[in-house]
């Protein structure tokens, strides 16, 4: 039996003005699967989360969720499956507290009473391991917890709408910017928001970090030159000839990968 892929990305080309940075991209994203999506700076990689997500049209190619083929953006049509973004910045609104931030999308779409959006909240909070600190200000937090508090806020859902309950996490370098043993704190929240009921089981992920690489990913996508050149586990990084990847871990400014001065 074929599984049917949650996302399918079929030749999808994007170019921003005179730069093809995606060049007829085929990936598939399964329920349950850790993908990590690496490669060189600028070489496209949160575009094509961003292509996934539904944030920016491609130029052409197709994207199918669930089967079925999305035509515009995701503010034209109802996906049938959710789909969080998880930013590099947590992009936390500044003039709100954390439970505002986490239930933000309750309080704007939902009827539900702000008792059980506080109840709901702090239920996603002890999950990222952040009881308690709802009354806080982003500002009055960690690096570290500030991006616990956005994972709180991409996993939130509404027990009205179980559709709405995010299928699948996309994040965009979360460990950057982190010393590493916060960095071993998000790795461990990744892995275990895929393993914990009412967390999301599926995640695709960009990173540079490679504990990140090594400590998240089940399968791997190297991308460059608008083209997925290699896929693999973490394990075989180590035992491919692939001249690209050999590059890019051992950090050559010589092979095949060219250095942008
Ligand atoms: N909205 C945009 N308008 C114009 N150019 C863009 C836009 N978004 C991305 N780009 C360009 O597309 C290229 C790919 O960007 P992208 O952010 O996807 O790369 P990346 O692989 O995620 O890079 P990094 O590892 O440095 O974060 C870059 O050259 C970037 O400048």
């Amino acid at each position: 039996m074929t599984r049917e892929p949650l996302i399918e990305l079929r030749g999808v080309c994007k170019s921003f003005g005179d730069k093809v940075i995606l060049d007829h991209i085929d990936l598939s994203i399964y329920r349950g699967e850790a993908l990590v999506i690496i490669g060189p700076s600028g070489t496209g990689k949160s575009t094509v989360l961003r292509a996934i997500a539904g944030l920016i049209p491609i130029d052409s190619g197709e994207i199918y969720i669930k089967g079925k083929r999305r035509l515009g953006l995701i503010e034209d049509e109802e996906d049938s499956l959710r789909i969080s973004l998880v930013f590099q910045q947590a992009a936390l609104f500044d003039s709100l507290t954390v439970e505002e931030n986490v239930g933000f999308f309750l309080y704007q779409h939902s009827k539900l009473p702000c008792e059980k959006i506080r109840e709901l909240v702090e239920e996603k909070l002890e999950v990222v391991g952040l009881r308690g600190i709802g009354d806080r200000y982003p500002a009055e937090l960690s690096g570290g917890m500030r991006k616990r508090v956005s994972f709180a806020r991409a996993i939130m859902s509404n027990p009205e709408n179980p559709q709405d309950n995010p299928e699948v996490l996309l994040y965009d370098e979360p460990t950057a910017g982190l010393d590493p043993i916060a960095s071993t704190v998000i790795e461990d929240l990744v892995r275990h928001l895929q393993r914990t009921p009412g967390g999301c089981d599926t995640y695709v992920m960009v990173t540079h970090q490679q504990s990140t690489i090594r400590r998240t990913a089940d399968r791997i996508v190297f991308l460059y030159d608008g083209k997925i050149q290699w896929q693999g586990s973490y394990a075989e990084i180590d035992t491919t000839d692939h001249p690209m990847v050999r590059q890019f871990f051992s950090a050559s400014v010589r092979g095949p990968i060219k250095v942008i001065d």
